[in-house]
């Protein structure tokens, strides 16, 4: 029988650094070819659109398959299944495959599909990566301390139960054979240290930290962890467990479609109000600045906001500004494009 190809997990909240990560490996495969199959809860494709458009050897076009339609735990059979059985029927088959799901999906329905007859002789899960937004974790923005709010709930059943964003902080973590404690450029030591505790009082035994910045980790840490993780599900508890509906109503997004910018500073400006004054979470998408060959990428994760120009225009591609606006359920769809537009 010919070994079974490894598919690497990466899981992680919204904008924790997911597709920085994977940018690295693959400027850095060593000569790895690479499958990947990118998820994403917005409707713009920015992910698959930064690897595809990074214009690096082993990262072609055919190489990125996208499943957009919702969060990947939700379309395991529609459409999981189907693309990784078609990537292990490819008479060129890659070395590794790495999978980026949605920043609000749960890894182990995933990680169930692998443990299915017809994927499980042919491919094995060889890590759940859980990348974390190490500076974020230290501001308090997904669990406080985690024992202590665990000891009052225990005390006092009326007590709220966790917060989708908690919940979901929660199943990744307990899911990962690995984590990433990503974006230490923005804190300093002692934050980390906190971060650290916080994060390892969720981890099953054994499971190691790395700290990074920008995802800049190497493929001799991130890949060959050899976890078989489809032979232990059963060790990665989950709230979905007992057949309980993973929903994402608590979750809303949005395409927002501007004209071209003439003041990227002055909409850099609106986008971090309309995070303060709403219940937004992510906000990325591309920008037509008039007079510029490329096009322009924007990335809000919470308050924080970076630009850059990524590739030219393509001749015959239209040139437009479009956002995915990712947020709390019950978004102003209305009073946000209204705050963002100007
Ligand atoms: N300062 C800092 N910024 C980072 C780091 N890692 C990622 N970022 C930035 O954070 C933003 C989100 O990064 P992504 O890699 O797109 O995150 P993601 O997890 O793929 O995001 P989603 O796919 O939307 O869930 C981008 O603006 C990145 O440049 C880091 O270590 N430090």
């Amino acid at each position: 029988m010919s070994e079974k190809i490894p598919a690497t997990v990466i899981t992680g909240f919204l904008g924790a650094g997911k597709t920085s990560m994977i940018r690295h490996l693959v400027e850095n495969n060593g000569g790895r070819r690479f499958a990947f199959i990118i998820n994403e809860f917005g409707d713009l494709g920015v992910d698959r659109e930064l690897l595809t458009g990074c214009g690096i050897e082993g990262c072609s076009d055919e190489d990125v398959i996208e499943l957009a339609n919702g969060c990947i735990c939700c379309t395991v059979a529609d459409d999981f299944l189907p693309t990784i059985e078609a990537i292990l029927a490819r008479p060129d088959k890659p070395d590794h495959i790495i999978i980026e799901t949605s920043g609000l999906a749960l890894p182990k329905p995933l990680v169930k599909a692998f443990a299915w007859p017809e994927v499980r002789t042919r491919t094995t899960v060889d890590g759940v990566i859980a990348v974390i937004d190490a500076a974020a974790v230290s501001e308090g923005r997904f669990a406080d301390d985690h024992d202590a709010v665990q000891g009052q709930r225990e005390a006092d059943e009326s007590l709220d139960h966790e917060s989708p964003l908690e919940e979901l902080f929660e199943e990744q973590l307990q899911c990962a054979d690995m984590v990433v404690l990503n974006k230490t450029d923005l804190m300093d030591e002692a934050g980390l240290v906190k971060v650290r505790e916080t994060v390892s009082s969720y981890l099953r035994g054994g499971v190691k930290t790395v700290a990074s910045a920008h995802g800049q980790l190497g493929a001799d840490v991130l890949l060959g962890l050899g976890a078989a993780a489809e032979d232990d599900l059963d060790s990665r508890p989950s709230h979905h467990d007992d057949g309980h509906e993973h929903d994402h109503d608590d979750f809303d997004s949005f395409v927002l479609p501007l004209s071209s910018v003439e003041d990227v500073d002055a909409l850099e400006e609106r986008i971090i109000a309309a995070v303060r004054d709403h219940d937004i979470l992510r906000v990325k998408g591309f920008l037509d600045i008039p007079g510029k060959p490329m096009r322009q990428v924007i990335q809000g994760v919470g308050p924080r906001i970076q630009r850059y120009f990524d590739r030219d225009w393509k001749g015959g591609e239209t040139r437009e500004s479009r956002l995915v606006v990712i947020g709390h359920h019950g978004l102003d769809r209305a009073a946000i494009a209204a705050a963002i537009a100007g």
